[in-house]
Parts: structure tokens; C-alpha cells; sequence
């Protein structure tokens, strides 16, 4: 398993954002963490990088949590911010070669993945500038390509689609799938479902804080009992349901 969570609870203070959420991901899969605005996605994200403390529960990346030993831990994930964090002093080469030093990865190792990366995301003639003056889409190029040539066991990517043109998405695509045929698992949450539903082999449905449903698109159908529905109307069935229920109990 390259991800298990197991029971976590959470948040920002003592109060709990997210409630008992468990779900894994295994070797070689896109799981798809889908939920409305202020679900706990991004608060889930956070639990997982370490950035926040779990109140109960634990998280385990390739069977070690991040107080067993936190850089084996660190190393196995890539993250991609939603909003692209980067360096104002640093050239879009200087941001490969600190990535690669990062994660111990070898110069010559790192620059054949890089360049690959770089002509994929048409960044190859921009190596010398720097992205902190590039347009957002560019920026979000150059932290796909920091992700990727270090080839994590898990890449966690926050909104992977916004921002990016129909090029970029393309290649984006391509390369998750790619990753994904060599064992390599990303957990990425989306509100594009189309997308998701194409690319995406499980999915985690979240609400308030709180787990709704997770499987394939197949169990959740029969979960559902609404067999042939789409991810799109799964989803609303499930939301709305959830909406209903607390206006209920209001
Ligand atoms: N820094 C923070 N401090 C306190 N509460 C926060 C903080 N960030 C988010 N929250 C709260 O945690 C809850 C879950 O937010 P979260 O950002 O995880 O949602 P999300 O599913 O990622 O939403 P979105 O789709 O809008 O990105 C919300 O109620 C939000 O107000």
C-alpha cells in the first residue's frame, strides 16, 4: 500500500475540520479526492504532507508514518500546490537543480527527465528565466516538471487542470498515465469530473469533513444503485442528498 489512512481526524485547531476519514491507495493508481468547495480535501492534503498534526488517527506512506522516520517518508511523496509556490531568485534551471539535490537524485539523472519534461511543457528555450515572472500556467508547468523528475512513489496534486491550456492538460494526462503504468500512484483532488472519471481508477467523495462514499466508479454506482450514472451524477446525487439531510436536521 503506498498510502493508508486509517481513522484520521483533524484540522487546524483543537476543533476538527475532518472527521474519521480512512482510505488507501495502492500501487499504480490515480484515485480522484472529489468534494465541494470546504469539504477537506486541501485539509486532508495537509495531513498527509505533515503539515498538520492528526487528533486521532494516522497516516502511513510505504508502511512508515512521518514520526518513524520523516525524511523516507517525505521523500516518497511529490506535491503540486494548486497555487504554484516558487523561488524569486532562483531560474527555471536553478528550481530543477535544487529539486534533484532535495531528493538526492544524481545531476545526470535529473536533466534527462528534465529536458524530456521541459519540451513536453514547451519551457525548453525558458531554462534562464525565472518563473516567478512567468504566466500561471507556466509557473504550474515548471512545478509539474520539479514533481516529475523526481519520480516519487506518490505525487499529490491539488487541482492538476486549472490554469493549464488544452496543450498542457494533454501532456499532463499523459504523463499521469505514464507514471501510473510504471507503478507509481497519484492521489489527486479535482472538481473537473469529466476528467476524473476518465482518468481516475478509484475515487474518495468527501463532505463536510467527512467520508461519503469511496470505490471505483463501477462500486459506486452499485453502491448507489443508479447503474450507468456518470461521476458528474453520482456526485450531485450524493451532495445533494448530504444537503438535504442537513436541512432536515436543522
Ligand atoms: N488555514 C485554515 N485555518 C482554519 N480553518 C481552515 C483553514 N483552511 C481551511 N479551513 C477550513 O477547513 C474546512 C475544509 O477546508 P479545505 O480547504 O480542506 O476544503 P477543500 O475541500 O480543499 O475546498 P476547496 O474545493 O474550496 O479547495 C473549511 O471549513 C475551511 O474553512
Amino acid at each position: 500500500m503506498v498510502l493508508n489512512i486509517e481513522n484520521l481526524t483533524g484540522g487546524y485547531s483543537r476543533t476538527a475540520v475532518i472527521h474519521d476519514i480512512s482510505f488507501n491507495i495502492k500501487s499504480g493508481e490515480i484515485v480522484g479526492l472529489i468534494g465541494l468547495n470546504g469539504a477537506g480535501k486541501s485539509t486532508t492534503i495537509k495531513h498527509i504532507l505533515g503539515l498538520l498534526n492528526p487528533h486521532a488517527g494516522h497516516i502511513e506512506v510505504n508502511g512508515t508514518r512521518i514520526g518513524e522516520d520523516t525524511e523516507e517518508y517525505r521523500r516518497a511523496l511529490a506535491y503540486i500546490p494548486e497555487s504554484p509556490i516558487l523561488y524569486e531568485e532562483l531560474t527555471l534551471n536553478e528550481h530543477i537543480n535544487m529539486t534533484a539535490m532535495a531528493y538526492g537524485l544524481d545531476e545526470a539523472t535529473a536533466w534527462e527527465r528534465a529536458d524530456k519534461l521541459l519540451k513536453m511543457f514547451r519551457l525548453e528555450e525558458k531554462g534562464r528565466m525565472f518563473p516567478t515572472h512567468f504566466s500561471k500556467g507556466m509557473k504550474q508547468k515548471v512545478m509539474l516538471i520539479c514533481a516529475f523528475i523526481v519520480e516519487p512513489d506518490l505525487y499529490i496534486i491539488d487541482e492538476p487542470f486549472l490554469g493549464l491550456d488544452p496543450l498542457g492538460i494533454e501532456s499532463l494526462i499523459e504523463l499521469m498515465v505514464s507514471e501510473r503504468e510504471d507503478g507509481r500512484s497519484i492521489l489527486m483532488s479535482t472538481h473537473i469530473l469529466s476528467t476524473a472519471e476518465r482518468y481516475c481508477d478509484r475515487y474518495v467523495i468527501l463532505d463536510d469533513g467527512k467520508l461519503l462514499i469511496s470505490g471505483t466508479l463501477d462500486e459506486l454506482r452499485t453502491g448507489m444503485n443508479m447503474p450507468g450514472a456518470s461521476l458528474d451524477e453520482l456526485y450531485l446525487s450524493l451532495t445533494g442528498g448530504a444537503r438535504s439531510n442537513e436541512s432536515t436536521h436543522s
